[in-house]
């Protein structure tokens, strides 16, 4: 019991864990609240066990700083679900990758090409939704829109209607399941077995979504072969790559794995874009004042226009307030998880090497310290300010920070070499958002 008490002193404080769940029972399906109230009476940096597992839990934008920042180098693994090992999908899988070769390797190749202008998808497409005045399923035609962007920035070109509608349920379900508590995760010693077969049914949505990006690949190669001129979009640059990223296996699981894996990952990425419309829908039903001004600035900027580039999204202040007030209030991200590789020291409590370190991304965004009446949509808050979600104020992280920084977040140091020019860049993201946001609002409206 000495031993047990002397190591646990040095770790952050934390509610008391029971034998064998620690504290499971203390979550709800919320973890990001539960965690956050559990917050209110142990500190910003809190210890847990979640079953047998270690988990250190931040809730403050100071404690993320200093993970973030001050201790990347050692707390920028990632914790993996059990359920990500499905089809070994984590062995080319930016999100999962360790931070070594392979990962950065994906990382400055997303960066370099998702959002280069030659890559913009042939543009953004206003979502369709017939027949006008019926009642709109604003998850479905945002998820529409946001996988259609997608699919034209790595195929330029539209999925046929059917496989557009299974590649939004795959990602849909896929979601639910990598999201949902999983005994495996709790207990890693047991997870080979699998127990609610999550990892089993995890394998055949992966399946299905490899043979759909496999079609595609076929198709490509096909036409490579037969001398039709490149298209220039994601594919063809990771098939031009596709050497160096060391994936020219036999066996047929593996074979175009970092194709595969990359591609589901940023299939995957479309669901946090329509997830944030639909919240932002949502709060402006809410706010009639706020959906009103909306309108007037669209009615305004826009007028009959149909298509919206860069050049636009500047002249709409209030439309990216509202995208911001948002992602600050729902970030689709809440709990990103990560591991630490090495034992750390954070304001003299120790995270030792392999604990599970969750930033949480919902209570930080909600902090009381940097914002007034916090729970409150108010996109206001954000006229006028320099805060933005590029990951170097604490306050407001959606995208998390440091080098693990979502990767459709177009890269903030890039434009610091530019000295603040590239317009691009800085709202790359933004235009992917406010796009299929402002189609909706149209349809709603
Ligand atoms: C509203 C839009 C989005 C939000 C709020 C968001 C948020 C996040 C967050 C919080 C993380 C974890 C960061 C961390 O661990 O610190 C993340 C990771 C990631 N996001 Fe996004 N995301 C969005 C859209 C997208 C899109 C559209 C894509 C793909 C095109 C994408 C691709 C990724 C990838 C690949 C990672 C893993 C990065 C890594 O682990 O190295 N995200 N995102």
């Amino acid at each position: 019991l000495q031993f047990f008490h002397d190591s646990r002193s040095r770790l952050p404080p934390g509610p008391w864990p029971l034998p064998l769940i620690g504290n499971l029972h203390q979550l709800d399906h919320l973890p990001h609240r539960s965690l956050a109230r559990l917050a209110a009476r142990h500190g910003p940096l809190m210890s847990l066990c979640l079953g047998a597992v270690l988990t250190v839990v931040t809730l403050s934008p100071d404690t993320a700083r200093e993970i973030l920042q001050r201790h990347n180098a050692a707390v920028a693994a990632r914790s993996i679900g059990d359920s990500m090992r499905a089809c070994g999908h984590c062995e080319s899988s930016v999100l999962c990758l360790p931070p070594r070769r392979k990962w950065r390797a994906l990382r400055r190749l997303g960066a370099a090409e998702l959002f280069s202008p030659q890559r913009g998808g042939g543009g953004a497409r206003p979502a369709r939704v017939e027949p006008r005045g019926a009642p709109v399923d604003v998850g479905r035609a945002a998820h529409a829109a946001a996988l259609g962007l997608l699919s034209r920035t790595m195929f330029s070109a539209d999925q046929d209607p059917a496989t557009a509608r299974e590649v939004s349920d795959v990602v849909d379900e896929a979601s639910v399941l990598a999201a949902g508590p999983n005994v495996s995760d709790f207990f890693p010693a047991v997870a080979a077995a699998d127990l609610q077969g999550v990892r089993r049914r995890m394998a055949r949505l992966v399946k299905r979504m490899y043979a759909i990006i496999d079609e595609q690949i076929e198709r490509r190669k096909r036409s490579r072969a037969a001398g039709e001129a490149r298209r220039n979009d994601l594919l063809d640059v990771m098939l031009d790559k596709e050497g160096e990223l060391e994936d020219q296996s036999t066996d047929e699981m593996k074979r175009h794995g970092t194709i595969r894996g990359l591609f589901t990952d940023l299939f995957t990425g479309g669901e946090t874009t329509s997830h944030t419309i639909e919240c932002a829908l949502a709060e402006l039903l809410q706010a009639p004042n706020s959906m009103r001004k909306v309108q007037e600035e669209l009615k305004t900027v826009m007028g009959t226009k149909q298509q919206i580039d860069e050049t636009d999204i500047s002249k709409l202040p209030y439309l990216q307030a509202v995208v911001k007030e948002t992602l600050r209030l729902h970030p689709p991200v809440p709990l990103p998880p990560y591991e630490a590789e090495a034992t750390v020291e954070i304001q003299g409590y120790v995270i030792p090497k392999g604990t599970k370190v969750l930033i949480n991304i919902w209570a930080i965004n909600r902090c009381v310290d940097s914002w007034i009446e916090p729970n409150k949509f108010m996109p206001e808050r954000f006229l006028g300010t320099e805060v933005n979600f590029m990951g170097r104020d604490f306050q407001f992280i959606p995208f998390g920070a440091g080098r693990r920084i979502c990767l459709g977040q177009p890269l903030a140091h890039r434009m610091d070499e530019d000295n603040g020019v590239d317009m691009r860049e800085r709202f790359g993201l933004a235009l992917s958002l406010v796009v299929p946001l402002r189609a909706v609002a149209e349809e709603i409206h």
